[in-house]
């Protein structure tokens, strides 16, 4: 029975301890999804299914589009915990996580992987279509298996092949309600591929020694820190470009541009000063810039949309 002093509610020691060991089990299962990464790749989908053409489709049937395709990529990420989790325990930034330090197992970790994977892909199957199913199943497949189990321990270009498949949300969440591919998405599709190099490199340039001592054949550690900063700076350079294409093809109007040409001259500037002066934390900047920098773009897409000039 709980008591009641000082207005505040004291629960005997017992159920104490099953909330805070529900809330630590809740907080393991939402790290092995990569919660916020999911987040941010939602908010892709959605982006891609609000610029598509109107089909006419409920709400609530692209509200569950979305939750499909989130649900299968954090199965992806739970399967790239279980897959990594001896590199993981080998690193500083990663140690800690569940199935590394050994809080969640494999077994359990994979069935939640299932458990998750099929309800998205059900959702897919039946309130979006066949089409945007397997190509979420591909990305899975793409992120979870090739890039996580073969490039990442196979070569430097690892996260610029491997990017693909968390580049794809746009298209899907444009399948989703179409069940046609076309050009216009692709391009949304390029605009995340172009930015996943300088995103992730930034972050592998200031944690270098974590990928030496887990022996992963990351830029920094195959090509020297410079060379890596000479790609980050190149790669700017392109993302630059490529967010000028949704305005050329009439797909975005003038908010959208100056928008993107703000966000990419902001992105560019970090770059370059990384290469200048280059200081580990200039390198976790422009990371977390990285982060900034996508999720604004989109939510302007999203804004142009509405509010054409
Ligand atoms: C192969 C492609 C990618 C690689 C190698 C990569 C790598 C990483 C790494 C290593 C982190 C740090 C995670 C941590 O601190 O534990 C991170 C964070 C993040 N990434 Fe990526 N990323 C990729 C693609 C993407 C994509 C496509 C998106 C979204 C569209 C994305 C969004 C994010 C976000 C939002 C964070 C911050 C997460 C947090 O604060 O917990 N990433 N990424
Ligand atoms: C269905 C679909 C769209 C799938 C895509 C799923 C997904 C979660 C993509 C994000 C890519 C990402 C966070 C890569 C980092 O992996 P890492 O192993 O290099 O980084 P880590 O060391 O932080 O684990």
């Amino acid at each position: 029975m709980a008591l009641i002093i000082d207005k505040k509610i004291l629960l005997p020691v017992n159920t104490q301890l099953l909330i805070s060991r529900t809330h630590s089990l809740l907080q393991d299962y939402l790290a092995i999804s990569k919660f916020k990464v999911v987040a941010m790749l939602v908010l892709t989908a959605w982006v891609g299914l609000a610029l598509a053409p109107d089909v006419g489709r409920g709400m609530a049937v692209q509200f569950i589009s979305l939750l499909g395709i989130g649900l299968l990529s954090a199965a992806a990420a739970v399967i790239n915990h279980v897959v990594d989790s001896e590199i993981d325990s080998k690193m500083a930034r990663t140690r800690h996580r569940p199935v590394a330090k050994g809080r969640l197992s494999k077994t359990h970790a994979l069935s939640f992987a299932a458990v998750i994977g099929v309800a998205g892909f059900i959702m897919l199957m039946v309130w979006a279509n066949t089409l945007t199913a397997i190509l979420t199943l591909f990305a899975l497949v793409g992120y979870a298996f090739v890039y996580t189990s073969f490039l990442k321990r196979a070569t430097p270009q690892n996260i610029v092949i491997g990017g693909l498949a968390g580049a794809m949300p746009p298209l899907l969440g444009w399948v989703s309600e179409t069940n046609q591919m076309a050009a216009a998405p692709w391009l949304l599709v390029m605009i995340i591929f172009t930015w996943t190099p300088p995103h992730f490199w930034a972050l592998a340039i200031a944690r270098k020694s974590d990928y030496e001592r887990a022996k992963i054949p990351m830029l920094p550690v195959t090509h020297g820190i410079d060379f890596c900063k000479t790609c980050v700076v190149a790669y700017s350079v392109l993302l630059a470009v490529v967010c000028v294409l949704p305005y050329l093809i009439g797909m975005s109007g003038l908010i959208y541009l100056i928008g993107a040409c703000v966000l990419n001259a902001v992105f560019i500037y970090k770059a370059v000063k990384l290469k200048i002066a280059g200081k580990d934390e200039t390198a976790m900047d422009l990371f977390r810039f990285s982060i900034i920098h996508l999720m604004v773009l989109f939510v302007i897409l999203f804004i142009d949309k509405w509010l054409p000039l």
